[in-house]
């Protein structure tokens, strides 16, 4: 039975109970069930807070779990990344009052809050930069500044929005650009089930980022066009009833999808069509 970690709440929750849905587990729909089985999958979920996740997955107590790069690097757990999930994706970093700061150095002798303390430290003293100190603090960190026990803040950062209000700008190189990721005890023997997980869960990923692309094709063309489309191993090339044009079928990744139509026209492709992905084992 495969023990799987799921954040319980915030931001990673959903999205994650979302993937592994899509993957084809049975997830709770009562936020007060802490624990679920899924007898068919051979697996059992554990809905834990997404900061003690790598904490438990360390200690062997559960066999994998979903969590953000930043809070398994601030856990100072022994878990390791097994699969970047592509979700809530941010970067962490740190800021100051508009205009004082600009480098990392600066931040030498300041107060620096930030619900991070490990991150932080670990960070600056590879930068061999020593603050006044770290003010650990539980959330809503932008404010720490206005309230004054902080000079600096490290936190996370999406939109940019939550610091713009607050009347602050980030400085310096990102500490970290942090999403989702499937985490796993490190240097152990890798448990049963795990390898299905993760094959299901790239597929999730692959379905979501590819598409499946079909156009047809002037025979004397076909090389140009699959030049354009190799697909993952190697394009499907059929021929037609029309003996002087062939069909392709290749997958493209989803971002390039109008590029690639239009350098296909450009090569004499015609009849392009687009189908998203529902699901895939790749
Ligand atoms: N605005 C955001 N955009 C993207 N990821 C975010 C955002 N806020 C938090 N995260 C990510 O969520 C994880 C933190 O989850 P956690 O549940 O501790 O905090 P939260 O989502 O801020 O929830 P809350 O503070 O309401 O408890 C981290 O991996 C962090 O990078
Ligand atoms: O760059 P933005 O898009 O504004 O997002 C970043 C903000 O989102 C999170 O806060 P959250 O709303 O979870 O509140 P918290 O500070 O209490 O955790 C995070 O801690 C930042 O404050
Ligand atoms: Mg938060």
């Amino acid at each position: 039975m495969l023990r799987i970690a799921v954040p319980n709440k915030g931001s990673l929750s959903e999205p994650a109970s979302q993937m592994l849905r899509e993957a084809g587990y049975r997830q709770r729909r009562d936020t007060r069930e802490l624990v679920l089985a899924d007898p068919a999958n051979d697996a059992e979920f554990f809905f834990l807070r997404p900061r003690d996740i790598a904490v438990y997955v360390g200690e062997g107590t559960v066999d994998a779990g979903i969590t953000g790069r930043d809070l398994l690097l601030d856990s100072g757990s022994t878990a390791t990344e097994h699969l970047p999930l592509g979700f809530a994706g941010s970067t962490f970093r740190y800021a100051a009052p508009q205009g004082t700061l600009t480098d990392v150095s600066q931040v030498a002798g300041q107060r620096v809050a930030t619900s991070y303390p490990v991150l932080v430290a670990d960070h600056l003293a590879s930068h061999g930069v020593q603050p006044a100190g770290i003010v650990r603090l539980d959330g809503a960190v932008e404010t720490a500044i206005r309230l004054g026990v902080a000079d600096v803040i490290a936190d996370v950062v999406e939109t940019g929005s939550t610091l713009r209000a607050a009347g602050l700008e980030v400085f310096g190189e990102p500490i970290l650009r942090s999403e989702a990721v499937l985490v796993r005890r490190a240097g152990a023997e890798a448990p049963a089930g795990l390898d299905v997980l993760t094959r299901r869960l790239q597929g999730v990923l692959t379905a979501q980022q590819y598409v499946l692309m079909d156009y047809d094709v002037p025979v004397e063309h076909v090389e140009r066009a699959v030049a354009i489309t190799p697909g993952l191993e190697s394009p499907t090339v059929s021929p037609l009833h029309n003996s002087e044009w062939a069909a392709v079928r290749a997958m493209v990744r989803r971002s390039e999808t109008n590029r690639v139509m239009d350098d296909l026209y450009e090569v004499g492709a015609r009849a392009i069509l687009v189908t998203t992905i529902h699901a895939c084992r790749i």
